[in-house]
């Protein structure tokens, strides 16, 4: 049987909402030192659990708010939860919001080293792999210029070459496909399946849900932060389109 690699206990994530208008950052000093921001306690994750094991490609399901991204954050170790913990066995590699982790000043290049140095990688790797990421990326000339003149998708690409040329154990992904066009959606997908054999794990979020059943083999269903569906990706994905019917 293959071994848990994510097991993920209790976990609650409470945010402060402010249920004050502020306009600029001078009236927020001046109210909160008068103590006049009111905070109203909002939970985005209450009690959730799951055990993920090694070769699960799991799709997160939910309408929008239901704490998906928030959970994938919280995995990625980008938050810390509230309440509850979770552990991870192996390499995890997360791509987050679009550019989580770029400088825009600096050029596609540059921004290998940078990106690839946040995930770990030595600059030996980095140089030995740089052919393979740009080729991947299909950036071209564009290598050169800096970030801020980049297209989400051209972003997207970087990131996705970046993230997937080590072959992670965890592969963490919020998103990310969405930006790309068809063309690049289908070579993001086709190196996803490559790693498959390998008993890469997923998690995955995403919008489509076509996307999500071919990448994933089980899903769960969060709803205003509560787990309140786990099973096969048919079961879940049915259970999902009936709620948004
Ligand atoms: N940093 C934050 N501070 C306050 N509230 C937050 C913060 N991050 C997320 N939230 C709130 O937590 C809830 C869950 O957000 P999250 O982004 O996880 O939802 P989601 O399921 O990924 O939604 P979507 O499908 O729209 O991307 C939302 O109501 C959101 O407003």
């Amino acid at each position: 049987m293959n071994k848990v690699v994510i097991d993920v206990k209790n976990i609650g994530m409470r945010f402060n909402m402010s249920t004050q208008k502020v306009d600029n950052l001078k009236e927020y000093v001046i109210k909160t030192i008068k103590k006049e921001i009111k905070y109203n306690e909002f939970w985005a994750l209450k009690d959730v659990s799951f055990q993920l094991k090694k070769g699960e490609r799991l799709g997160i399901l939910g309408l929008n708010g239901a704490g998906k991204s928030t959970l994938l954050k919280i995995l990625a170790g980008v938050l810390k939860p509230t309440e509850g913990s979770y552990s991870a066995t192996g390499r995890i590699v997360p791509l987050l919001e679009l550019g989580a982790g770029f400088e825009k000043q600096y050029t596609g290049l540059e921004n290998i080293y940078l990106y690839g140095t946040m995930l770990g990688y030595s600059r030996d790797f980095i140089n030995e792999k740089l052919n393979e990421i740009v080729e991947f990326s299909e950036l071209g000339d564009f290598i050169n210029v800096p970030l801020k003149n980049y297209s989400s998708g051209m972003k997207s690409r970087l990131g996705f070459a970046i993230a997937t040329v080590v072959e992670p154990d965890i592969l963490i992904l919020d998103e990310v496909l969405a930006v790309g066009d068809a063309k690049f959606k289908k070579k993001c997908e086709k190196k996803i399946n490559s790693m498959f054999d390998k008993g890469i794990t997923v998690l995955f979020v995403s919008h489509s849900l076509p996307q999500v059943q071919r990448i994933c083999n089980r899903a769960i269903l969060l709803e205003k932060g509560k787990l309140i569906a786990d099973g096969s990706i048919e079961e879940v994905s049915a259970l999902y389109e009936e709620k948004t019917k």
